[in-house]
C-alpha cells in the first residue's frame, strides 16, 4: 500500500500533471468596457482522436472519507479533463505523470483550498473525483468522441492530509 500525505496544491507542483485553474494566481485583462476581468486561457483543453469534441458537464459528487483508500488510478489518453468547483468545495487529487506504467515514486497527492480547479492533461493518471466534507458540484470539461478514453491502472494508495 502506497501511503501519501496530500500537500496543498500549487501551480508549480502540478505542472507535470496539468494546469491549476485559479484567478488568484493568473493574469487577467479588462473586457466589456472594463466591467469584466477576463482570466484568459487558463488551461489547455485537449480533444484527440476521431469525432473528438469538448464536453461541458456537471458532476455532483458525494464526499469521500479520510484516509482515502484507492485501488486504481485512471487516465484519459484522448483528452484533458478539468474540474472546477462551483461552491468552493475542497477535493483530494492523486496523480502520476503520463506513461504506460505508473512508478509509485512519482505518484503525488494534493488537496485544494476551495478556490482552485484542475485540468488533467491527456494521459495524466489520476484518482476519480474525490470531494471532501460535503456534496460537491463541479463544472467538468473533457473530451467526447470515438474510441476508448479511460484506462485504469491498479494501484493501492492510502491518502491522508499533510
Ligand atoms: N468517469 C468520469 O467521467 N470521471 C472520471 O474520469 C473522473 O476523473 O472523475
Ligand atoms: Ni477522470
Amino acid at each position: 500500500m502506497l501511503e501519501l500525505k496530500a500537500a496543498p496544491l500549487t501551480p508549480e507542483a502540478f505542472t507535470p500533471f496539468g494546469d491549476v485553474i485559479d484567478t488568484r494566481t493568473t493574469d487577467w485583462f479588462p473586457i466589456n468596457a472594463g466591467r469584466t476581468r477576463r482570466y484568459h486561457d487558463l488551461a489547455r483543453v485537449e480533444t484527440l482522436g476521431g469525432e473528438a469534441r469538448a464536453l461541458i458537464s456537471i458532476f455532483v459528487s458525494q464526499p469521500v472519507e479520510l484516509p482515502l483508500e484507492l485501488d486504481f488510478l485512471e487516465r484519459h489518453p484522448l483528452g484533458s479533463q478539468a474540474f472546477m468547483p462551483l461552491h468552493e468545495e475542497r477535493f483530494v487529487i492523486v496523480v502520476a505523470p503520463p506513461g504506460d506504467q505508473i512508478d509509485p515514486a512519482e505518484v503525488r497527492a494534493f488537496v485544494t483550498d476551495g478556490r482552485q480547479g484542475v485540468n488533467y492533461r491527456a494521459g495524466t493518471w489520476h484518482a476519480i473525483q474525490s470531494v471532501l466534507e460535503r456534496e460537491g458540484e463541479f463544472l467538468v470539461v473533457d473530451r467526447g468522441g470515438e474510441g476508448n478514453n479511460c484506462d485504469e491502472h491498479p494501484l493501492a494508495v492510502r491518502v491522508t492530509l499533510a
